[in-house]
């Protein structure tokens, strides 16, 4: 249990759970390829069996930290800011998304769209799940759908929410890592089949970069 001082400052959004903060490549979707500083913050409740950092869920393992104190490290490394988790949205991201605004920074988000949405976004990348579909406020503003294809009923579960984002965001399908060797020929047929779809590949992990 928190302190209720902090649980405060965590309820209005001036402390989150940080788990790592680390510089790299934007390894997936619309951005693949572009230096960008990631911020990962902790507490995710949606469960996904081949999320690939399960280490993130439980919120309590990562330390309440100040939003100003995250602002200011990040604001050293790169122009672009990737806001991911867990899931960033089970937090108010209005005072983190502002405080990076102010210096100059372009603020992108990774988010399965669970919980509605929160702060000011130059970038949202809409990843939505089937154990808990997105909000209306995150389909209505995604900038890029991204759905993982783990299975053959993905590319049904992909169509479905392609009806229910807005029109302007790009379409990825993406290759669960585990199952990349059997999934990935079956998305580039379906691009092929279906080009208003495009093909997103974790390149990070090939690269063997954060
Ligand atoms: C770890 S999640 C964190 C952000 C948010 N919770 C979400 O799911 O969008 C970051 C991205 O990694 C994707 N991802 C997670 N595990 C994956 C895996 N095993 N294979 C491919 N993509 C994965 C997610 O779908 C999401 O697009
Ligand atoms: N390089 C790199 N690119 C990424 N794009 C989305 C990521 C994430 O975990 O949200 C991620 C990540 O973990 N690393
Ligand atoms: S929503 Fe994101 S962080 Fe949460 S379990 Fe799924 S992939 Fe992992
Ligand atoms: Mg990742």
């Amino acid at each position: 249990m928190l302190a209720k001082e902090i649980q405060l400052e965590v309820n209005k959004g001036a402390m989150l759970p940080l788990m790592e903060e680390f510089y790299t490549i934007q390894g997936e979707g619309f951005h693949t390829g572009t230096a960008a500083y990631f911020i990962r913050i902790g507490g995710c409740d949606v469960g996904c069996h081949w999320c690939d950092v399960k280490e993130s869920w439980n919120a309590e393992l990562h330390p309440p930290t100040k939003i100003n104190q995250i602002v200011d490290n990040a604001a050293k490394y790169a122009d672009t800011i990737v806001i991911t988790g867990g899931e960033p949205l089970m937090w108010d991201m209005g005072l983190l998304t502002s405080s990076l605004k102010e210096k100059n920074l372009k603020v992108h988000i990774e988010t399965s769209g669970a919980y509605p949405l929160s702060g000011t976004w130059d970038w949202i990348c809409l990843s939505p799940k089937k154990n808990k579909l997105p909000t209306d406020t995150v389909y209505a503003n995604a900038d890029e759908l991204k759905v993982i294809i783990y299975n053959k009923h993905d590319f049904i579960f992909a169509e479905e929410q392609a009806e229910k984002v807005n029109k302007k965001a790009k379409l990825f399908l993406q290759p669960e890592w585990s199952k990349k060797e059997e999934m990935t020929p079956l998305i580039v047929d379906y691009v092929m089949n279906n080009p208003k779809w495009r093909v997103s590949l974790q390149t990070h992990k090939y690269l063997n970069i954060p």
